[in-house]
C-alpha cells in the first residue's frame, strides 16, 4: 500500500473564518494503481493532492486518523523527512509546465539537480518522453521550448528518481487536445515501467475513466462516491455522480441539449451535518437535510448517500 487516508480534513484559516477544504476523507492506493480524482471547482481535489506532499501554505490545519505515504506518518514528519519523503517517494506533476520549470536555466542544468548524470544519460531520458531533439532540448531554456515539449520535459524530470506515487494534477489542461492522449499515454506508460502508483486529478472524464482503474467523485471537500471505473460509469450510486456523468459532453448525443448540474455547491465554512449536495440532488428526501451521509459499501467500492441509487445500496440505507 503506497495511499492509506482515514479520515483526513484539511482547513484553511481566512481572516477571521476557516474554510473546509477537505471533510473526513479516507480513501487508499495500492503499490502501482491508477486512480482518477474528479468533481466541481473547488470540490478539494487540488487541496487533497498537495496535502499527500504537505505542500499546504500555513495557514492550512491537517487532522487525520491516519495519513500515510510510502509507509510514513506524513502528518507527524520533521522538515528533513518530508524532503526526503519529497524527493524520492513522491512525484508531482502541474498543469503548467513553465511554471514547473526555472526559467532563468538550461534543461540540462535542472535535470542535472534532481539527479547529476551525463549528458548521453540526460538524453535518454527525453527520449524516452518521446523528443527527437534532445540535444537541442537539453541546451534550451524553458521559454524556447513549446507547452507540450515542456510537459515531456516534467515527465522526464518527475521520473528521474523512480517515485513510487506520481500526483498528476491537471497535466495536460494547458495543452492542445491533439497532444493531450499522447502526453497521457507516456505519463502512465512510464509510470507502469516503474511501478509507481499515479493519482491522476482531471475535470476530463473521459481521460480518467481510459486512464484510472478506479474512480473517486469529489463534492464539497468529501468523496461521496469511490468505485472501480467500470461500475461507477455503468451505475453510478450517488446522485452527484450521476449529474457529473450527465453533464459531461460526451454524454449528450447529437443535437441534444448538455444537462447542467442546477445550482451551485455550497460555501465550505464548516462541516456539515445534512449530505452536502442536497439543495441540488433531484432525489433528496426530508432525512437529507438532517443527517450526514456516511459509506455504504456497494459493488466496486462506495458512496456516501441516504437515498442511492442501486438496489444493493438501498437494502444497506
Ligand atoms: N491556500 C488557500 N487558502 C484558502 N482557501 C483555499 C486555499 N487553497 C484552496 N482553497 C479553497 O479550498 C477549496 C478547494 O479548492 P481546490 O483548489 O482544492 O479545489 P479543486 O477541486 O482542485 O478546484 P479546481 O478544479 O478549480 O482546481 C476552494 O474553496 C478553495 O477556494
Amino acid at each position: 500500500m503506497i495511499v492509506e487516508i482515514k479520515d483526513l480534513s484539511v482547513r484553511f484559516s481566512t481572516g477571521r473564518t476557516a474554510l473546509q477544504a477537505l471533510d473526513e476523507v479516507s480513501f487508499r492506493i495500492e503499490q502501482g494503481a491508477r486512480i482518477g480524482f474528479v468533481g466541481e471547482s473547488g470540490s478539494g481535489k487540488s487541496t487533497l493532492a498537495n496535502t499527500l506532499g504537505r505542500l499546504l501554505p500555513t495557514s492550512a490545519v491537517i487532522e487525520a486518523t491516519t495519513f500515510s505515504v510510502g509507509g510514513q506518518a506524513v502528518n507527524q514528519l520533521s522538515s528533513k523527512a518530508l524532503r526526503h519523503l519529497r524527493r524520492d517517494t513522491i512525484a508531482y506533476i502541474f498543469q503548467d509546465p513553465m511554471a514547473a520549470l526555472d526559467p532563468t536555466m538550461a534543461i540540462a542544468r535542472q535535470m542535472r539537480l534532481v539527479l547529476s548524470e551525463d549528458d548521453a544519460s540526460l538524453s535518454d531520458r527525453l527520449v524516452g518522453v518521446g523528443i527527437r531533439d534532445p540535444q537541442r532540448v537539453l541546451s534550451s531554456y524553458p521559454h524556447q521550448l513549446s507547452g507540450g515539449m515542456a510537459q515531456r520535459v516534467t515527465i522526464a524530470m518527475a521520473l528521474m528518481r523512480r517515485p513510487r506515487l506520481l500526483i498528476a494534477d491537471e497535466p495536460t489542461a494547458a495543452l492542445d487536445a491533439s497532444l493531450k492522449r499522447e502526453v497521457m499515454d507516456l505519463l502512465f506508460a512510464r509510470c507502469a515501467e516503474i511501478g509507481a502508483a499515479v493519482l491522476f486529478v482531471s475535470h476530463d472524464l473521459p481521460l480518467v475513466r481510459h486512464y484510472c482503474d478506479k474512480i473517486c467523485v469529489m463534492y464539497a471537500g468529501r468523496i461521496v462516491e469511490q468505485r472501480k471505473t467500470a461500475a461507477l460509469f455503468s451505475s453510478p450510486a450517488h446522485p452527484y455522480s450521476r449529474a457529473l456523468l450527465g453533464a459531461e459532453p460526451g454524454a449528450a448525443k447529437f443535437g441534444e441539449r448538455l444537462v447542467a448540474i442546477p445550482g451551485v455547491p455550497p460555501a465550505l465554512y464548516e462541516p456539515t451535518n445534512q449530505c452536502a449536495f442536497a439543495p441540488r440532488c433531484p432525489d433528496a428526501q426530508i432525512a437529507c437535510s438532517q443527517r450526514r451521509p456516511e459509506d455504504l459499501t456497494v459493488d466496486g467500492g462506495c458512496a456516501k448517500c441516504l437515498f442511492p441509487n442501486t438496489a444493493e445500496l438501498r437494502e444497506q440505507a
